[in-house]
């Protein structure tokens, strides 16, 4: 979808008025123009004089409207941005995990940070083109109603001139495409300057390797497609405007050789195309940007993220928090690398998990306990099978509201400061609680629901991300060794005290973990190996349900 169809389809009546404003603008600047040509063409300046109040008219009526149709388009350009951006980052909190996932973060934060840029700066030019083309319209029209014949070939000459500059034009966009992709890269490199700083400094020939191999190619790349970019709209630019003049040249000698014209027609036609070349040189200029917003649109799309109203999303009620049972009936997922042609399946899954359970889900590294956790929570779409609760099978719609039902600590897990949909009366006494427990309450306060730092250690953050989840109270819980980074004494409170006491309150608690000297805590292990359940040899395991 175009930009202007976007915004059209956004703020219908602000664009239909500001541009009525700047049709009006530029009919007025089209009037303008013909009372000078009258003026210019009368025998004598006594002849002239009657024009002056409709010449002094018409130029303030051309100041008073291209104020209002700017004022009217800049705060409609603010509105439109803020949807813009709004609607991006909506977009993306709801899109699903495995295509955020497969777009990378450096591609969402290229897509945050410079297509809407590019997009808001389109925006800004949006009224100057607007005036410009009513302009050229109302101009056009004097035109056609001074000579028909003589316009039909002026707009011929025109058309040349465009064609002229559609090449190269269609070449620039081709390059402001190759140099957002490297904008691509360029982000990437931009995550890893900062992810990667402590091995960058420890390591001076990787960091030097680094920054020669791969920051500087890519940022050399993108100056040079824009400096290229540049220089060809300079060009075209200017041999826009030197089309002006061999227009004007074609009026004045070209024209009487294949038709009879009087000189005052032809005087008035080159008047009007001299006053034409501003907003030509107006349209021209603003090419660039009308282009790259396209190519940010296009880029929004291919991430599929289009800023098209978001579909209305399923409620996040309508799964019984009372469930009994979640059934992994045939559950699987299959991670494609495009690259070499790798792949990974996990499932088909088949399992009961029942409320009240403690369930752990144990195997090697990568054998996809956490792909399995992701598609348990709803996280992933199943690509193949499907979840059951208490034997109704979620489906999109209902996935929202499934996902719901979970409280999980990722390995990955990301800790937020403010205490995010959390304040239900008597949450901050809790977290107090939770926060003693844990031994954090000499280092972090809780007060107005936020958290006083997160500046932390591993282990402690990982607490503090427990203590957010205990506060959730959902049915499910799922940790992905959350124990892995914490000291003897607290894992031995996550697992002899902390997941029992979940259990025992009728939740679902589902642990990833790699500490066998714990397994025999669980009411059951499921073990992965390479994908698939198998039989598993720890202690008290009581078969692996179907
Ligand atoms: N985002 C991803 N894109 C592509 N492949 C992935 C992705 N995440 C995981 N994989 C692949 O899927 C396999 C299983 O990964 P998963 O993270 O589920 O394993 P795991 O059992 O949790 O491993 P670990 O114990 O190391 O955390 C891995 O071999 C990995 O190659």
């Amino acid at each position: 979808m175009s930009l202007l169809a976007l915004l059209f389809k956004k703020s219908k009546l602000p664009i239909i008025l500001a541009a009525l404003l700047g049709i009006l603008t530029g009919a007025c600047s089209a009037a303008l123009v013909a009372a000078m040509n009258q003026a210019l063409t009368s025998r004598t300046v006594a002849d002239a004089m009657p024009l002056m109040p409709v010449f002094v008219g018409l130029a303030v009526a051309v100041l008073v409207l291209r104020i209002i149709s700017q004022l009217q388009l800049a705060s409609m350009q603010q509105e439109a941005l803020l949807d813009l951006r709004l609607s991006l980052c909506r977009r993306i909190l709801e899109a699903p995990l495995r295509k955020l996932e497969e777009a990378g973060p450096h591609k969402l934060l290229a897509a945050l940070t410079e297509d809407i840029s590019v997009i808001n700066s389109t925006i800004a030019v949006i009224p100057g083109v607007i005036i410009c083309l009513a302009t050229l319209v109302g101009c056009l029209v004097y035109l056609a109603w001074l000579s028909g014949p003589l316009l039909g070939l002026i707009l011929g000459v025109i058309a040349l001139v465009m064609a002229s500059v559609a090449l190269p034009n269609r070449y620039a966009y081709g390059q402001f495409f190759k140099r957002r992709e490297t904008h691509d890269a360029m982000y990437s490199g931009f995550r890893t300057l900062i992810d990667g700083s402590k091995e960058l400094q420890l390591h001076h020939a990787r960091s030097e390797d680094f920054f020669n191999r791969d920051l500087k190619p890519t940022a050399e790349e993108v100056s040079r497609i824009s400096l290229t970019t540049s220089k060809l709209f300079i060009i075209t630019g200017s041999w826009g405007g030197f089309m002006v003049m061999a227009v004007i040249g074609f009026i004045l000698f070209g024209v009487p050789r294949f038709q009879e014209v009087e000189m005052s027609t032809l005087a008035a036609y080159a008047l009007v195309v001299l006053y034409l070349q501003q907003p030509l040189d107006g349209l021209m200029n603003q090419w660039p940007n009308l282009s790259r917003s396209h190519v940010a649109m296009k880029k929004l799309e291919k991430l599929g993220l289009s800023l098209e109203d978001p579909e209305p999303s399923a409620s996040d009620n309508g799964m019984p928090r009372d469930f009994q049972r979640i059934e992994l009936v045939g559950l699987g997922h299959t991670y494609r690398r495009e690259l070499d042609g790798a792949s990974f399946t996990l499932g088909p899954i088949d399992a009961t998990l029942r409320r009240g359970e403690l369930v752990f889900l144990v195997g090697g590294n990568g054998s996809g306990k956490t792909t399995l956790a992701k598609l348990f929570t709803g996280l992933y779409a199943p690509e193949q099978g499907e979840l059951r609760v208490d034997g109704v099978p979620v489906t999109a719609a209902t996935r929202r509201a499934y996902r719901q039902l979970f409280s999980a600590v990722f390995f990955d897990f990301h800790l937020f400061e403010r205490m995010l949909g959390l304040d239900h009366p008597g949450m901050e006494d809790k977290a107090r609680q939770y926060l003693s427990r844990l031994q954090l309450e000499r280092k972090v306060r809780v007060e107005d629901g936020k958290l006083s730092t997160v500046a932390l250690s591993q282990g402690q953050r990982k607490r503090l991300a427990l203590l957010t989840s205990f506060l959730e109270d959902r049915p499910i819980y799922v940790f992905d060794e959350w124990a892995a980074d914490q000291d003897p004494v607290f894992r031995e409170l996550f697992y002899r005290e902390m997941l029992p006491a979940l259990r025992d309150q009728g939740k679902l608690v589902f642990v990833i973990s790699h500490d066998d000297r714990y397994f025999h805590l669980a009411d059951r292990v499921l073990k992965l190996e390479a994908g698939q359940l198998v039989p598993s040899s720890a202690p008290l395991v009581t078969a692996v349900p179907a």
